[in-house]
């Protein structure tokens, strides 16, 4: 009997990073520099808060925008203007990786993309599987901007007869009940389920079972799944009551934002 466990919303980005490196190599967890350690020193990467790992994926895409436009170094105050951060913030979650910048200087634009990168897992490609090719299934499957950022889409599920066989972005829909063995053969890592709530769980059951170490879960249903397997669950309607909770907050009380520039305000 495999031991199975609940996933809450918002899983540990840094962990999911870390298990999808993981698939790829033995030496799976990035070291880090603890901020403040001595030169050399080396912390796991778990010891980057989660909040910290996503705002890298942040600026990891602002850094890229910036190298593609000839940029080769950046002052922590432009880099955390672009990426909506102050600047104090921006140092402490560089820090982490050990990159402090250069004073007069700022940061080495491909060095920090490399470290970012490296933190993130993002130095292989991810294979990616989605289930349930439906409105949200086919514009995932649309999508153009995943393969560049190392997840490329090849596999695709649904039980609907009039799909299977039809392909969607370039990739024929398999029926649900290939996905052990397509997943298998094709080294998917990461699965995405994007069915009715009620197919769900049986849908991470199939992907666990073809050897998917990750999966990212749209449908507004917790799914049980063994203890080596992250999960990360997005629920749209979730995110909207965050934001009434805040639009509601900001009625009553402004304190804590930060003023910057133009009168815009980051968070
Ligand atoms: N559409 C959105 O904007 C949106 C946003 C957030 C979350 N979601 C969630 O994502 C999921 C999909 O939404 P949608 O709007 O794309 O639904 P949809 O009805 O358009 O598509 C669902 C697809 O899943 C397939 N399916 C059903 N049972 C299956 C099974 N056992 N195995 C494989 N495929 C199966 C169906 O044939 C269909 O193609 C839902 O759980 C929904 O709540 C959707």
């Amino acid at each position: 009997m495999v031991a199975r466990r609940g996933r809450r919303n918002g899983a540990e980005v840094s962990r999911v990073a870390r298990k999808l490196d993981a698939d790829n190599a033995p030496t799976a967890e990035m070291p880090a520099v603890q901020p403040g350690a001595p030169a050399g020193e080396q912390v796991r990467a778990k010891s980057i808060p989660e909040a910290a790992v996503a705002r890298l994926a942040v600026y990891l895409r602002v850094l890229s925008a910036m190298a593609e436009q000839g940029a080769t170094t950046v002052a922590s105050e432009e880099l955390a203007g672009v990426a909506g951060v102050n600047s104090a913030k921006l140092r402490k979650d560089l820090s982490y990786l050990g990159s402090y910048g250069t004073r007069g200087v700022g940061y080495d634009v491909q060095v920090l993309v490399g470290q970012i990168e490296r933190t993130l897992g993002l130095t292989r490609q991810h294979k990616v599987a989605v289930v349930g090719i439906g409105n949200l299934g086919h514009a995932l499957a649309n999508y153009g901007g995943f393969p560049g950022r190392g997840f490329p889409v090849e596999a695709l599920f649904d039980v609907d007869p009039d799909l299977i066989g039809v392909p969607v972005g370039g990739i024929p829909v398999s029926h649900l009940d290939d996905i052990p063995k397509v997943c298998a053969e094709r080294g998917i890592s990461i699965g995405v389920i994007a069915t009715p709530p009620t197919a769900a769980q049986s849908v991470c059951d199939r992907l666990v079972a073809g050897g998917v170490g990750c999966i990212l879960n749209f449908a507004p249903v917790v799914l049980q799944v063994p203890e080596h397997v992250e999960v990360r669950k997005v629920d749209l309607a979730v995110e909207l009551q965050i934001l009434s909770f805040h639009v509601a907050r900001r009625a009553d009380d402004t304190n804590g934002s930060h003023a910057v520039g133009n009168g815009m305000v980051v968070r």
